[in-house]
């Protein structure tokens, strides 16, 4: 396989789309987009705003209206990227128990999903690009070289993002995030697409560099890791 001019990463949350992304990010020397941080920064907005969650017209005339910047890291504290909204850092609040709780509401709203298409598919257009989420390859960007689907048992994912969310001093138990992700995953499923075309790979007991690996010997490129 010749090397791939855009690639899409989809699959459930904490199933490693992020870690795999910049892997082949930094290998291809292409940019990373990570279009959860979209829904999260429209949920934590509303919330500021104390929009009804549950008035799709009013979401998407939200997120039509927010001048929304995801940008290179701006301060080292272990951001992957700065998110501004009208200018606003708001990177960490986007990781915060508020929008984990409502993200996937607000992202179920159909009108939601359209009001943020064109972004992504932007994004997309420009080429050199591996972009992550639920819907990447089957919707925002079907003509990708390269699609996989992630996943990984819920309890794995779990005990990733249990272990991820307390060493940034987030106290929550392995139960609660399960509870989480559960209650998520039922949710996003109407919008979480294996592609056709996409290679799917389960990262239960495999390492990031395992699954790198494995997505590199696929493409028959030798992966200078
Ligand atoms: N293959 C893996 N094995 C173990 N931990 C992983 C693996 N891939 C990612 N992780 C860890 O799991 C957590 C979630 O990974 P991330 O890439 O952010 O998932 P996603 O982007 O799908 O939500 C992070 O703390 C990450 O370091
Ligand atoms: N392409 C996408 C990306 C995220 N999302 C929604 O946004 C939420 C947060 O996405 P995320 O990728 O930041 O979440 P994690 O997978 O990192 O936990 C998901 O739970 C989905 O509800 C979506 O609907 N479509």
């Amino acid at each position: 396989m010749t090397t791939p001019h855009t690639i899409a990463i989809d699959g459930p949350a904490a199933s490693g789309k992020s870690t795999l992304g910049k892997l082949l990010a930094d290998h291809f020397g292409y940019i990373y987009f990570d279009t959860g941080v979209l829904y999260r920064a429209l949920t934590y907005v509303a919330l500021e705003q104390a929009v009804d969650l549950a008035n799709a017209a009013a979401l998407a005339k939200l997120a039509q209206t927010t001048n929304f910047d995801v940008l290179a890291p701006s301060i080292a504290d272990g951001r992957q990227y700065t998110v501004l909204a009208n200018g606003n850092d708001i990177t960490w609040p986007l990781r915060a128990a508020n929008v984990e709780r409502n993200v996937s509401q607000v992202a179920a709203h159909p009108a939601v999903r359209e009001a943020l298409r064109d972004t992504q598919r932007q994004i997309g257009k420009a080429g050199h690009v591996v972009m992550a989420g639920r819907d990447i390859g089957a919707v925002i960007m079907p003509d990708a070289q390269l699609k996989i689907y992630l996943d990984a048992s819920v309890e794995e994912r779990a005990q990733r993002r249990a272990q991820e969310l307390n060493a940034r001093g987030r106290a929550i138990s392995y139960n609660e995030v399960l509870a989480d992700l559960t209650r998520r995953d039922a949710i996003d499923a109407a919008n979480t697409f294996l592609a056709a075309d996409a290679i799917t790979i389960s990262t239960d007991g495999r390492s990031p560099e395992d699954v790198f690996q494995a997505i590199v010997n696929l493409m028959g490129v030798e992966a200078q890791a």
